[in-house]
């Protein structure tokens, strides 16, 4: 399949905001973008792909061994790439997704500690190689990220969130290698700050990144 398109994804540690931002940025991108915007998240974002997000993420699967999970996250992966992501961007439309292989990268490369070189060769065989275009990493503390989700989600905690605060903190450890491994595609945005202000940065790098897709 030919990719044209424009591939924009968004990473953090958990809490970071990235649900929240999406929601205030995409009827932004609808509205100033020149060529079709589609929202996509992972773990999800088609059938399949949910309902292995449903089995990751169940916290009474404390048995889920972290090689197990790092493939379920790319079996997930794959789906969602070729029934939304490549179809997308074949038709020359712009697909912003809420985390890709970063966050595998990040969370059962350094989270999990079974090896970031490892996870990426494997997710480059569940995706053919595809990389994001851009990059856009909302910036938090482990701790400003954990007590926000702990103060809004009171008990709905995912087998993810109830890690230990020293996964999370690897987690976040290995994004930082990510992104100075990668200066030209991550862009990290400090999102400690008011949602609006971290939305109106994420949208002054999009147009300085990515001019062409400006009307
Ligand atoms: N800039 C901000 N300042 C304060 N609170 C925020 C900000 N952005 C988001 N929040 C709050 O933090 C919580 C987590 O936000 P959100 O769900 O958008 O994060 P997320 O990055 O998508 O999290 P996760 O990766 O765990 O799904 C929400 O309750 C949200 O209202
Ligand atoms: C894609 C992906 C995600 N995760 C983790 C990160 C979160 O803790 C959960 C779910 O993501 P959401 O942003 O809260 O919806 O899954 C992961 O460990 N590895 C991945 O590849």
């Amino acid at each position: 399949m030919v990719v044209a398109g424009t591939f924009i994804t968004v990473e953090g540690p958990d809490g970071a905001g990235k649900t929240s931002v999406l929601t205030q940025l995409l009827p932004q991108l609808k509205q100033h973008f020149n060529q079709p915007v589609i929202l996509t998240r992972e773990p999800g974002g088609a059938k399949i792909s949910e309902k292995i997000r449903d089995v990751i993420l169940n916290p009474e699967f404390t048995e889920m061994d972290a090689r197990t999970e790092a493939l379920l996250y790319a079996a997930s992966r794959r789906q969602h790439l070729v029934e939304v992501i490549l179809p997308a961007l074949a038709r020359d439309e712009v697909v912003v997704c809420d985390r890709f292989v970063d966050s595998s990268v990040a969370y059962q490369g350094g989270g999990r500690q079974i090896g970031e070189e490892a996870v990426l060769a494997m997710n480059q065989f569940a995706t053919g190689g595809l990389n994001p275009d851009l990059t856009l990493y909302l910036d938090v503390p482990v701790e400003v990220g954990l007590a926000r989700i702990r103060q809004h989600r009171q008990n709905q905690f995912d087998r993810l969130d109830q890690e230990t605060v020293e996964f999370h903190q690897r987690v976040s450890a290995a994004y930082q290698r990510l992104l100075a491994a990668n200066p030209e595609r991550i862009i990290a945005i400090d999102a400690t700050r008011e949602l609006a202000e971290v939305t109106a940065e994420c949208l002054a790098v999009l147009k300085a990144k990515l001019p062409a897709l400006w009307q």
